[in-house]
């Protein structure tokens, strides 16, 4: 299963065009709150595929019968650029743990590069049902190792990863090696850059969050 969000015409088109706007990007807190948003939105639309129960509410006036969530999904994210998309998610599943992960591209002398996962806080995710954002899926590789690594710990029972940008070489990436995950994107972009950035993509997601890199 994949839900692309800019399939649809609404709103959300407003943020995700604002994200990649090279002048617009400059203002790293617009940046993060459109990513923030679009976490929202995505969270959203995410939640119309949980199941629901109906519960009493007693109101000063009588009861009122809600659907509510049966339970809330563990969220996790990707150090550093992750971070916002995750609050997004986080601001709409407020009552959700989540699972923080470190991982990088480890260059090698001939520019290859692997996934280095250095850290894993994570909650149990025995049984759970668990949503890895992270903003760019870009070669698909990190996606894949970490949640390689969740899934070597944890019998996770529905597997969502959500980003902002995904290529279709990292879907296929992500299909190929974790064939049951569903995927949750704002906007697929066909190119990547021998670097494996993705085109047109946004550009440097964790630089223009949070700074330049040392
Ligand atoms: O699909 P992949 O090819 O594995 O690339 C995706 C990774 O790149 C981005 O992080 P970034 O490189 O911007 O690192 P940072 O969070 O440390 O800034 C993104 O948040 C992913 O974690
Ligand atoms: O396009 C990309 C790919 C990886 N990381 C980014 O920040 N952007």
């Amino acid at each position: 299963m994949i839900f692309i969000l800019n399939k649809t015409n609404t709103i959300a088109n407003q943020f995700l065009a604002e994200l990649r706007d090279a002048d617009i990007q400059q203002d790293k807190t617009r940046f993060r709150r459109n990513q923030e948003k679009l976490g929202q939105i995505l969270a959203y639309e995410f939640s119309k595929t949980l199941k629901y129960e109906a519960k009493d509410v007693q109101t000063s006036l009588g009861t009122a019968i809600v659907n509510t969530p049966v339970e809330q999904p563990v969220l996790g994210t990707i150090l550093r650029a992750g971070l916002p998309f995750h609050q997004g998610f986080m601001q709409f599943f407020d009552q959700s743990p989540s699972a923080f992960i470190t991982a990088y591209r480890k260059v090698k002398r001939t520019g290859d590069f692997i996934i280095q996962v250095d850290h894993i806080s994570t909650p149990n995710l025995d049984d759970k049902i668990f949503i890895l954002c992270d903003t760019m899926l870009a070669t698909g590789q990190s996606m894949v190792v970490v949640c390689k690594e969740l899934m070597a710990q944890y019998k996770i029972k529905e597997l969502h990863i959500a980003a902002v940008i995904a290529s279709t070489e990292g879907v296929a990436h992500v299909r190929a090696n974790l064939p049951k995950a569903k995927l949750w994107l704002c906007a697929l972009d066909d190119e990547m850059t021998s670097k494996a950035y993705i085109v047109p993509g946004l550009g440097d997601a964790g630089d223009l969050a949070f700074g330049d890199k040392a």
